[in-house]
């Protein structure tokens, strides 16, 4: 079944993965790396198929893979910076808004490259929020994930998220991240070769460790009198809700500079792609099918509104000139079962025969009857082949 564009079947299409992170997380790199693992022959798969890279930084200046499609190909983020005196930040906005009003021809020649590739990879801008937050960013989200299945991966500087506080910032901004897009999410504890993921593990898996954790955060965790603090409270409490947001998605440790842990990685996808075909696709055809029943049910709904006005206006109309009233005579007969009236359209380009057309705009003279009922065919009238005439 077909609805909007979008297909049950998903199968044969290609997955795709959306890389967001903190600037510095090494998204790229990540990007770069599992290029090259996609591109690499295994006893597994001799003959590997490259991924369709699309790069949606306008403001990088070098990337480590050649994007098959690039936003600064198409926007000269300076130049945007410059016409609308814009900082480095509105420039990269603008310039992603600009790009995204032609994001359907970006779909055509992504649809057009989709039975040629397994995996389509989407690389967002640094700064993060402009992505996950823009209506530009959505937009792109929805789209894509419209037309092939999806998965985020998010990409986390493992090094720097070993405070239990950081820690917790970082996974709450991607749990913001998971209900704002609703699709299969993976965690990506990036630069495993700088430090292991292990804590990390540990603390989504074991509530009382991070609890432990965050009682060791450190000075300020409790007050003078052996009391914690409010932050402190404030964590335990945001640590609870964390929990299950923790149940809903996976997690995985690499290293884009070794290469360690992609094959999980990909491994994570899979299973992502399983969940959106379970999860994300049905709701997604049910939230179309509802609009386009909502679409249906207003237009039936303007539909009878301009109708009942239509009907006002003849009323004021008949009240107000009771003597041009054409109705007045044939209304009951008019009118059907139902109340409604009963009239005939008439093709205009069909034959015309005697007593077909009712000429609602000459008003019936009184007492006049006769085939037609209305303005022509009356007592002293003859049909002379294409009208009603008085005898002359
Ligand atoms: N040791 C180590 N360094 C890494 C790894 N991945 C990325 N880096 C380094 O982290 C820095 C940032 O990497 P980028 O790939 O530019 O990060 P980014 O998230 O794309 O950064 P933005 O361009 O700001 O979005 C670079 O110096 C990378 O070499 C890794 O797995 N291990």
């Amino acid at each position: 079944m077909e609805v909007l564009g979008t297909s049950t079947s998903t199968a044969k299409k290609p997955i795709v993965i959306i890389t967001i992170g903190m600037a510095g997380a090494g998204k790229s790199t990540f990007v770069q790396r599992i290029n090259s693992y996609l591109h690499t022959p295994t006893p597994s798969n001799p003959n590997p198929r490259p991924p369709y890279i699309l790069n949606l930084d306008p403001a990088v200046t070098q990337v480590p893979f050649d994007a098959n499609i690039d936003i600064r190909d198409t926007v000269d983020y300076k130049e945007v910076m410059k016409q609308y005196n814009l900082g480095p930040n509105g420039g990269i906005l603008t310039a992603l808004n600009l790009f995204t009003t032609k994001f359907d021809q970006v779909l055509d020649l992504v649809e057009k490259r989709s039975q040629d590739v397994d995996y389509i990879i989407l690389d967002t801008p640094g700064q993060i929020e402009i992505f996950t937050w823009s209506a530009s960013g959505a937009i792109i989200t929805d789209a894509v994930a419209a037309s092939f299945p999806a998965v985020i991966a998010y990409v986390i500087d493992t090094p720097r998220t070993t405070a239990p506080a950081t820690f917790m910032s970082n996974m709450l901004y991607a749990c913001s991240i998971l209900y704002k897009t609703k699709l299969p999410f993976i965690l990506v504890f990036n630069k495993t070769d700088v430090t292991p993921h292990d804590f990390a593990l540990q603390w989504m898996t074991d509530f009382e460790a991070f609890q432990e954790a965050l009682a060791h955060g450190g000075p300020g965790s409790v007050d003078s009198d052996g009391e914690p603090t409010y932050m402190s409270s404030l964590m335990t409490s945001m640590s609870l809700v964390l929990d299950e947001f923790y149940k809903s998605l996976r997690a995985v440790g690499v290293s884009s500079m070794t290469g360690d842990g992609v094959p999980e990685f990909f491994a994570a996808v899979e299973e992502a792609r399983g969940e959106y075909e379970r999860e994300y696709l049905p709701s997604l055809l049910k939230a179309q099918q509802e609009r386009a029943s909502q679409l249906q049910k207003a237009q039936e709904a303007a539909k009878q509104d301009s109708l009942q006005r239509m009907m006002k206006d003849l009323e004021v109309d008949r009240t107000g000139n009771p003597v041009d009233d054409k109705w007045e005579d044939d209304e009951q007969d008019e009118q059907d079962d139902d109340g409604e009236l009963d009239v005939n359209i008439i093709d205009r380009s069909e034959d015309r025969w005697p007593g077909q057309y009712v000429d609602i705009t000459r008003a019936r003279r009184p007492g006049a009857g006769g085939a037609g009922g209305g303005g022509g065919g009356g007592e002293d009238e003859e049909w002379d082949g294409s009208r009603w005439a008085r005898p002359t």
